[in-house]
């Protein structure tokens, strides 16, 4: 069965900010995140369920940008019964609300991408995501602390 959903970003062009949505349900997705979107219903265009289901979860209207196409004939393997198609997507009317099916929406900063528990399936989409975009998923490396020995105190002087 067909999912559609959107990654939905804060410049289609240059990418930092990712809209990510927490589950509210089903008792066995709670509290996972995932990206916002839903199942095609027969017959459907899978462009417009993809607006179908983010005017229903969000409220909000889009622009959709590119396909991150994924290994299986285009889309990307959620468990045996569902795939996933996904686009990004840039707001063009509202400001996203969690409607249905989501109790928050975040959103995450580059190099937080990860920073919140994503569905298991959707771990290896967020890096391709992020690899596609051009986006890191790691916070940058603080800057590394001298190591023992290498202080910059002048060496001690000899009687
Ligand atoms: N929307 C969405 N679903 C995902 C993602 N990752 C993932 O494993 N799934 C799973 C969760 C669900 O089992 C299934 C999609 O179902 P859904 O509950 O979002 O579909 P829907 O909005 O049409 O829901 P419903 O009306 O049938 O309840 O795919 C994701 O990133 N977005």
């Amino acid at each position: 069965m067909l999912v559609v959903a959107a990654a939905i970003v804060d410049d289609l062009g240059a990418p930092r900010r990712l809209l990510a949505a927490r589950r509210a349900q089903p008792v066995s997705l709670a509290g996972r995140w995932e990206f916002p979107g839903g199942k095609v219903e027969p017959g459907e265009d899978v462009l417009a369920a993809v607006h179908r289901e983010l005017a229903e979860e969000l409220g909000v209207e889009v622009e959709l940008g590119t396909e991150l196409v994924g290994p299986e004939g285009g889309a990307w393997r959620l468990s045996d019964r569902y795939v996933m198609r996904l686009w990004t997507a840039r707001v063009t009317v509202g400001e996203p609300q969690p409607l249905v099916e989501h109790d928050e929406l975040r959103w995450l900063d580059a190099g937080d991408w990860l920073a919140v528990p994503w569905l298991d399936a959707d771990v290896p989409i967020v890096h391709a995501l992020a690899r596609s975009l051009h986006v890191p998923v790691e916070p940058p490396p603080a800057p590394s602390a001298p190591s023992p020995g290498s202080s910059s105190a002048p060496p001690p002087v000899s009687p």
